[in-house]
Parts: structure tokens; sequence; C-alpha cells
């Protein structure tokens, strides 16, 4: 069976005119599908660990990270292949996994592309696709998923730019903390930390690439810890992870491991995938070939 996992809200409605953009090409397939809509946030959970998935059976995703988050989630455990028509207002999960951003196009990826397993990050029990990050990231996600801009930039198709004003209304009040992070065992302190991105794929926070070396099959987590710089300086290392092209700077240190513990003076808020998820101390771990996607 197929199992088309529709968020309608993503991207502002965006989920919802995908839906109705591909429905009669679907319609038009030879293949049994079922339509599910998400109702509230954690539905998608909800919705698919009361399905009995048999061998055979896939399902695609409208929406955007933090339906891809809920879905992979719920997944796990499961060897269930997971395709992605993007329609969220960040994308950063179909991004680092070159899927198209043309729903026709991604819908043609989803329904004939390769499956593949690939590793995932754990905090705690949580399972993260993209990165997991504390501090400035976690603040930016927090105050962006409140805000009443997202919807707006949404609405013309520039959802990057929520982003954009949150990092700058939280670089005006971030006091940033002391930090001693565990790498596969080997310790590591920093003073003044901005942010530690815990990654395993390259994007975040709607195209930020804040490791461009991080891969979702190597069977490491990328760590960038931003640290020991003002806030003058700062600004100016954020703009460079646009590009990626903030590694080698001063105040940019990048490592890979396994297993990341994460202690801070002070909390730091933390997020996965986008959502906010608590707050420091952390452990974080990935799993190899933790989920099965279609790309
Ligand atoms: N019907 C619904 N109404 C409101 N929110 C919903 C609904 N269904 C799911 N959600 C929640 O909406 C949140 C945002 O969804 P999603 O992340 O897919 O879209 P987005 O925020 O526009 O995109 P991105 O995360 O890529 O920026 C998720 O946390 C999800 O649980």
């Amino acid at each position: 069976m197929l199992y088309f996992l529709i968020n309608p809200n993503a991207g502002n409605g965006k989920g919802k005119r995908v839906w109705h953009g591909i429905k009669h090409a679907v319609d038009k397939r030879d293949e049994a599908y079922i339509d599910l809509w998400t109702r509230f946030q954690g539905h998608s959970e909800e919705l698919l660990r009361e399905i009995e998935f048999q061998k055979g059976d896939r399902v695609i995703v409208i929406g955007g990270d933090g339906t891809v988050h809920e879905v992979l989630n719920a997944l796990a455990e499961k060897t269930v292949p997971v395709g992605i028509i993007p329609a969220g207002s960040g994308n950063d999960f179909a991004r680092g996994l070159k899927i198209p951003s043309e729903t026709g196009e991604a819908l043609h990826k989803s329904l004939e592309g390769n499956v593949v397993s690939i590793d995932a990050g754990f905090l705690g029990d949580r399972l993260f696709i993209t990165a997991a990050g504390a501090g400035f990231d976690g603040e930016v996600a927090k105050i962006t998923n409140r805000s009443w801009y997202k919807k707006w930039f949404n609405k013309i198709n520039a959802g990057h730019l929520s982003y954009l004003v949150s990092v700058i209304r939280v670089l005006i009040g971030y006091k940033p903390t002391s930090v001693t992070l565990k790498v596969d065992g080997q310790s590591f302190t920093y003073n003044r930390v901005w942010l530690i991105a815990t990654a395993n794929m390259p994007f975040y926070g709607g195209g930020i690439m804040i490791c461009p070396d991080a891969t979702e099959t190597d069977g490491k987590l990328d760590v960038c810890v931003i640290h020991g710089v003002n806030k003058l300086k700062a600004i100016t290392v954020l703009p460079k992870a646009l590009k990626g092209s903030h590694v080698g700077s001063k105040g940019v240190t990048v490592h890979k491991g396994e297993k990341i513990g994460v202690t801070s003076n002070r909390p730091m808020t933390i997020q996965c995938d986008g959502e906010m998820t608590g707050s420091t101390p952390a452990q974080i771990r990935l799993q190899r070939k933790a989920v099965m996607v279609i790309k």
C-alpha cells in the first residue's frame, strides 16, 4: 500500500495545494493508496503508529521538516521507506537528499526513486534526521515557530526569510556561555559558545549549510561549535554559514563523532530538525542506517 501523509498547513497551506496538484496523477496510476491528513502537531506519529505495515508499503510525506521529523520518529523501528514531496518553508531534509523542489519531479522521485538506508541522530529517544542544535539556533527555532511572520513569509514563498528575521532578533539579546563538549569520550571546553550544531545532513534553518561535510551515510555526526568570538565577529560568521564558508574561520571548530555530550554553564535551548526539544545538558548519538528513504 502507498500512504500519502499530508500536512495541509505545511508551508502555510502549501501542503494542501501540493496534494491537489498531484491527486489526478496519483489517481491515474494502478497502485492503491490511502491519503492521511494531519490535523495538529504530533498527529503524523499517531496516524502512522496505528498502521500495521506490510512488506512493500511506502509512505510519501507532503510537508516540511517538522512533518518529516514526526514521520521518521514513528517509523524508526520499521522498515518502511519514506519519500518526500517538499511543501514546508525550510525543506532542509529534501534539500540534503537533493529531492527536486518541483512537485511533479518530487512525486516521480518518491514513486520511482531508489530506497536507501540512512543514519539518524538521537537526542535521548527522539530521532532527528537533519541536525540538533543547542544555543543560538535553538532560540531561533523557538521564536520562529512562535512568530507571526513565519506565516506571512510563507505566503509570499519566502519561508527562509522568517529564519533570517529571527536570527537578527535573537542576536540582539543572546548571551553566549561556556560549554564542555564530549566527542566519543574526548572532552573539549569552549568559552563564549554561540551554538553547537550536531548534524547528520548539511543543511538546517532553511538552507544554512552549518556542517558542509555532514553525510547521512558516513556513520558520524558532524559537530560545529561557534565560540570565543564577540557579537560583532559572530555577526560576520553567521552569514558565511549560508554557503558553508564559515568552516575554517576564527571561532569555528568542527568535530566528528558518534556520541556527543553537551553540558553548559547556562541551559542552552535545543532544537531537533527545527522543532524546540528541551535544553542542555544533552546526550546525542548517531544510529547507523536507522531509517529508509526514497531518493
Ligand atoms: N493540520 C495541521 N495544522 C497545524 N499544524 C500542523 C497540522 N498538521 C501538522 N502540523 C504541525 O505543523 C508543524 C510544521 O510542519 P512542517 O514543518 O511540515 O511545515 P513548515 O514549518 O512549514 O516547514 P519547515 O519545517 O520545512 O520549515 C509540525 O510540527 C506539524 O506537527
